[in-house]
Formats: C-alpha cells, sequence, structure tokens
C-alpha cells in the first residue's frame, strides 16, 4: 500500500521549473530513493513531501493526508532530518532529545533510542563537539522520536568516512526492519544499490527513471559488460563482426593489456562466443558482469550525480 504519493508536481522559481510534474508512490515498508545529479530539483521535491514547501501544481499525500492543510498530523507521522544549522552547538545530546521528545504527542522513549544509535555515551557533550556521524546518528534519533510512520533523510551521509557511512546504512536497515518507510535523497551511487527498493531518478525536474536498482541497471544501454583479451589482436573485419553482434552498443578499443570491453546486452553473450570460436581466437581473462549503478544513472541523465 502506498504511504506516499507524489502526483504531477510542479514547482517554479522565478519562471523556471525546477520541479516539472513529478509523479511517483512509496510503498509502506520500503526504502525508496531520490538520486539525480546537482540542482535536479531532489530537495524541493521531499520539501514538498514534508509540506515546507508548497506545490504549484500536483498533489502529495502521506498516510491520506495533505501535507500543507494536514500540516500538524503529518508532522507527527513523518519524521524529517534536520539541516546542521537547526541546532544549536551548546545544546548537549541530551538536552536535543529531551527537547525533541517534548514537541511530540506520543515519542518514544530516547533513552533505548540513544543506545541504539550508540549516542549513551556521548548525552553529555555539546552539539557542536560531536564527529560528523555522531551528528548525523543524532539527527536519525530526533527524527525517530516521534514515533514515526516515514523518515525523510536527505543526504544524510554526506561527509561521513566510508566507515561511518557504512553504520549509518546499517542503522537505516534496521529503521526499515522497524517497519519505518525510508524517503531517501542521496548522491552516492553505492548506498542507492544498497539500500534502496526503488529510486527515483530526477533529472532537471523530471522523473526519468522509476525502477529497482537492479531494473535501472537493465533500462541502461550496453548493461552487460564483457571484457577479454583476445589471443590476437582483432581488426578490420573481425572486429566489424564483433561491433555487429546482437544487442551490441560499443566496443572500447583495447588498453594497455590489450583486452577490449564490449557493452551489450544477455542477448550479445553467445553469440560472441559463437564468433570467437568461428575465428579460432581464445577469450583470455574473460570476464562478463552487469554494468554499475553509476554507469546506468549516466546513461539515464547523461551526467554524473
Ligand atoms: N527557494 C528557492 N528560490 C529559487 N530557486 C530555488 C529555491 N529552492 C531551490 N531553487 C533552485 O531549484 C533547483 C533545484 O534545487 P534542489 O535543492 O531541489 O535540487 P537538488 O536536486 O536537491 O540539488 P542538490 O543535490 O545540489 O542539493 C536549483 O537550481 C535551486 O537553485
Amino acid at each position: 500500500m502506498a504511504i506516499i504519493e507524489v502526483t504531477g508536481v510542479r514547482k517554479t522559481y522565478a519562471g523556471r521549473d525546477v520541479v516539472d510534474g513529478v509523479s511517483f508512490s512509496v510503498d509502506e515498508g520500503e526504502i525508496f530513493g531520490i538520486l539525480g545529479p546537482n540542482g535536479a530539483g531532489k530537495t524541493t521535491t521531499v520539501e514538498c513531501v514534508e509540506g515546507l514547501r508548497i506545490p504549484d501544481a500536483g498533489t502529495v499525500r502521506v498516510a491520506g493526508l495533505d501535507p500543507v492543510a494536514d500540516h500538524d498530523r503529518v508532522t507527527r507521522l513523518l519524521g524529517a532530518q534536520l539541516q546542521e544549522s537547526e541546532l544549536q552547538a551548546k545544546l548537549t545530546v541530551r538536552e536535543a532529545l529531551e527537547l525533541y521528545a517534548a514537541l511530540y504527542p506520543a515519542p518514544v522513549d530516547w533513552r533505548p533510542l540513544a543506545d541504539r544509535l550508540g549516542l549513551t555515551d556521548r548525552l553529555s557533550t555539546r552539539f557542536a563537539k560531536l564527529s560528523g556521524g555522531q551528528k548525523q546518528r543524532l539527527f536519525i534519533a530526533l527524527a525517530l522520536i516521534g514515533d514515526p510512520k516515514v523518515v525523510v533523510l536527505d543526504e544524510l551521509t554526506t561527509g561521513l568516512d566510508p566507515r561511518a557511512r557504512r553504520d549509518t546504512w546499517k542503522l537505516i536497515e534496521e529503521i526499515r526492519d522497524g517497519g519505518v518507510t525510508v524517503l531517501l535523497v542521496t548522491h552516492f551511487m553505492e548506498e542507492a544499490q544498497r539500500l534502496c527498493d526503488r529510486i527515483a531518478v530526477i533529472d532537471r525536474g523530471k522523473v526519468v527513471a522509476l525502477d529497482t536498482p537492479a531494473g535501472l541497471i537493465r533500462q541502461a544501454t550496453g548493461s552487460t559488460v564483457i571484457s577479454f583479451a583476445p589471443s590476437r589482436p582483432l581488426t578490420g573485419p573481425d572486429l566489424a563482426r564483433l561491433t555487429a553482434l546482437p544487442g551490441v552498443a560499443s566496443v572500447t578499443p583495447p588498453d594497455r593489456e590489450g583486452a577490449l570491453t564490449v557493452h551489450g546486452t544477455d542477448e550479445t553473450v553467445t553469440p560472441f562466443v559463437s564468433l570467437l570460436a568461428g575465428l579460432g581466437v581464445t577469450a583470455r581473462r574473460l570476464r562478463i558482469t552487469e554494468t554499475s549503478l553509476d554507469e546506468a544513472f549516466l546513461d539515464l541523465t547523461g551526467q554524473d550525480a
């Protein structure tokens, strides 16, 4: 069942549609990713879901409620991650947790929450003295303190080292496993691939693709990648036959070790093997892999994240 429904949302600033007819729905209990290049309209879109911005057209529903007209009720259902500037530097972790717990009618007990997020030995530490990872864990705690059904996390792991990022991913999975739906805005492909059940790729204000991570990869051209070093150089007509195989999108020239890379589809593999056999060529260091979500993203948006 959909817990978030975004239909035809448009937001215009200075005559420019920064969100241009965005539609998607998020099922209860999933981690739904919003991925896109800088300035694509991701934050504007999720802020419409949070009721912080009013769409110029289209509708948003969170558990059937309008985030603007029913703001108080939606605030109780939806936990949003704060921006760093929204917490006072001198506030201690305990004070922040107590303060935010007081804002909700039925908050969870913050002590076990702090414990789960590894903040118990930091309760007396002032916000300004926390490490980046500890700040992010506190933001997650504050987003969960009202016992929400949905949490919105925007660029949560930006600026974290790889270890802290992985720890945060584990926490996000635990949140989902606890029955909370997660709307996650991210720049990181690895994060999107690892965490998200489905991803909407937003580019220039529009949803250009919406699928599971594996589905997005399949949608990209050249999603099956065959790399091999032929036992003799393939040139002229042999190379032309390779390029003409079913599904081949591109063949990159040999690298320094003589390996070629063919971007094709599942349909390319068997004819590829037959062609080499027919030519009497052995494929050394043969690897057949799927393209990465990174490459799929580039293909879908024509740019880097
Ligand atoms: N209040 C505003 N007034 C004018 N322009 C705005 C406003 N808010 C956002 N924009 C513009 O809308 C576009 C989309 O911004 P948004 O923050 O939604 O993008 P984003 O995809 O979240 O980008 P990033 O990944 O860089 O955070 C940007 O060009 C931004 O400058």
